[in-house]
């Protein structure tokens, strides 16, 4: 079992400080991505739970147990690393067995546990190599299976896919998703992919600057993000943001168009920023009316739909997702609808979501 509880954890090097007060509750089971732009903190928040860095201030529970003082060793932790830190004089099936041996457990388990790895990771055919006779991708998955033998009940992986290649990429993910319902155990998984986090979590770490912006299942992020960083950062192409002015039931674009949109956020704020996800919109060549006035900056044709990217005033353009069939010539004048149900709204001032 491992369930994990931070309690305002804060990371200084020297005089400065890169994590500024992080509370988070995991459950057992639970796999967990923290995912977030390059210098965020991912990384050193979890270097912390592993022990291999100590902790300035705050307290991490495992199992109600305070852990800031325990030993990496004695924290019942597999790590995998960016670097991958084989033993180099060890072959294949002995980086993975050692670990394994250590635990106490005999020898036809480490065997059988060694071989179901082997094949999951195809490295049956490697077995007898040492590290510096594998590709970087190669190395990589014996770390990850050099992990997993151990069946630890909480596994820690930073960025495990990065050497991979697109398709064993994906599908050493979903082998890791599958291993980690099968031990049983907990596992955080460190990513600055976003459609990574999406595909394997229960539920995402969006961590920024040192902070965490959201936590929720995938679902709860993309649907209901609680501030302008989340909404951008999840979801691809990302969400349009429109900056809008309100009065009454109308939101007006200056120089763009307006909408009467089916609901508008509660509070008085005037001053909203209006996103709409590229499924959430359509758009259709401009005959007048409602909606907001663009110009096509051009179409993306990809088999199963289209994305248009259109130009409003002169912000960067915005994509929206249509039937395959869609054609709209460059510098074509279209007008764009949100669809019912579909608008998000923040605050100017703030960046946080606005309740509708
Ligand atoms: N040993 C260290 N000494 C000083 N600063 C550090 C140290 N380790 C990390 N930092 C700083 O802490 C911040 C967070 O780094 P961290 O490696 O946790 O980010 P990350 O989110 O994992 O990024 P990436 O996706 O690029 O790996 C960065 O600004 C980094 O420069």
């Amino acid at each position: 079992m491992a369930r994990l509880s931070l309690r305002g954890i804060r990371k200084r090097f020297k005089a400065v400080e890169v994590l500024h007060g992080i509370d988070l509750d995991v459950k057992d089971r639970e796999l967990i991505v923290f995912v977030g732009p390059s210098g965020c903190g991912k990384s050193t928040l979890l270097r912390l739970i592993a022990g291999l860095d100590p902790i300035t201030e705050g307290e991490f529970l495992l199992n109600d147990q305070r852990m800031n003082d325990v030993a990496p060793s004695r924290r019942g932790i597999a790590m995998v690393f960016q670097s991958y830190a084989l033993y180099p004089h060890m072959n294949v099936y002995e980086n993975m067995a050692f670990g394994a041996r250590l635990m106490g457990l005999d020898k036809a388990e480490v065997e059988a546990r060694i071989a179901e790895a082997a094949r999951m990771l195809r490295l049956e055919a490697l077995m007898e190599r040492r590290p510096r006779e594998l590709s970087g991708g190669q190395r990589q998955r014996v770390a990850i299976g050099r992990a997993l033998v151990r069946k630890p009940q909480l596994l820690l992986l930073d960025e495990p896919l990065s050497n991979l290649d697109a398709a064993l990429r994906s599908d050493v993910r979903l082998e890791i998703a599958r291993l980690h319902r099968e031990i049983g155990g907990t596992t955080i998984y460190v990513t600055h992919d976003q459609v990574e986090a999406m595909t394997l979590a229960d539920r995402i770490v969006v961590m920024n600057g040192g902070r965490i912006e959201q936590f929720g299942s995938p679902r709860e992020l993309y649907e209901t993000p609680s501030n302008v960083f989340v909404a951008n950062f999840i979801g691809s192409p990302r969400m349009a943001m429109l900056p809008v002015e309100r009065n009454d039931n109308v939101l007006t674009a200056p120089g763009i168009g307006s909408i009467a949109p089916d609901r508008l956020p509660q509070g008085e704020e005037r001053d909203i920023l209006l996103g709409v996800r590229p499924d959430g919109m359509t758009v259709t060549r401009d005959t007048g009316g409602e909606g907001f006035a663009g110009t096509v900056v051009y179409t993306e044709y990809l088999g199963d739909s289209a994305f248009v990217y259109v130009r409003l005033g002169d912000a960067a353009p915005i994509s929206v997702r249509c039937a395959p069939d869609a054609d709209f010539a460059p510098d074509t004048p279209v007008r764009l609808q949100v669809l019912p149900g579909r608008a998000h709204y923040f605050s100017r001032k703030t960046s946080e979501r606005l309740a509708v």
